[in-house]
């Protein structure tokens, strides 16, 4: 397990003229971490400083120790955003052996990751003619490329049916004990039943943090779901 994979400090952010970020403190460590909240509530905007590509007005991001999005990070840190970020007019195997080569890694990763989202079958078709579930696939490949120890993935299942759904769940898990910390965004509650540690956000604000099993308990909620729109509710009152 990874301890304190990123620890972020009185961290500020501003989109816009708004602050969406405000004085956020947060550790994260291994396992599955999930985080939820309402629309536009800044689950994006805190990925984005995790890996270093969101302007911060105040604060500190670390991950390993390192500033977030520092070159020592380079290839220890995997991410997946809501749109497909692979080569529409390459094939899955011409993307990853192009990434492959920018983060240094070996060409046998190809294969690994390939194997990894289940597109052994498609690796030699042009990504511009995959479906959408494919083509966010071969974008988490490339995450995979070079075993990151944190992957940050920014709602990664959204369109794929249940069968595929459970397929990379079972593969978050399967990094998580094998030391990835894993930081996943979700609209979909019933993943977050399968979470480590659970964090729900509301305007910038995290304001539930436990297990799903702790949170359903304090709230005296049968489900995550009925739990989190208790404590929004409770929130925003
Ligand atoms: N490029 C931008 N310029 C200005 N404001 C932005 C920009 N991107 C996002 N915002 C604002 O920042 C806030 C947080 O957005 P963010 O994308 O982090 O939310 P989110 O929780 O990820 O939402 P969703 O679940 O819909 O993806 C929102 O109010 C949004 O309108």
């Amino acid at each position: 397990m990874v301890k304190n994979a990123v620890e972020i400090r009185g961290l500020r952010v501003v989109r816009g003229k708004r602050p969406v970020l405000d004085q956020l403190d947060l550790t994260i460590g291994g396992g599955v971490t999930g985080l939820l909240g309402p629309s536009g509530c800044g689950k994006s905007t805190l990925m984005r400083c995790l890996v270093g590509v969101q302007q911060i007005r105040a604060g500190t991001v670390e991950i390993f120790g390192e500033e977030a999005g520092g070159k020592p990070l380079r290839d220890r840190v995997g991410y997946v955003t809501q749109v497909a970020s692979v080569y529409d007019d390459l094939t899955i195997a011409e993307n990853l052996r192009f990434f492959a080569r920018v983060l240094g890694v070996g060409k046998d990763e190809v294969d690994r990751v390939v194997d990894a989202v289940d597109l052994g079958r498609n690796r030699d078709r042009v990504v511009g003619q995959l479906s959408g579930g494919q083509r966010s696939r071969a974008s988490l490949a490339v995450a995979l490329l070079g075993s990151p120890d944190l992957l940050v993935l920014d709602e990664p299942t959204v369109g794929l049916d249940p069968v595929l759904r459970e397929d990379l769940w079972a593969l978050f898990h399967d990094l998580a004990d094998n030391g990835t910390a894993v930081f996943v965004s979700s609209h979909v509650m019933d993943e977050a039943e399968r979470c480590h540690r659970l964090l729900l956000m509301r305007e910038g604000r995290i304001i539930a943090d436990g297990s799903p099993a702790d949170i359903k308990e304090k709230a005296q909620a049968q489900s995550v779901e009925e739990a989190f729109l208790a404590i929004v509710r409770r929130d925003a009152a």
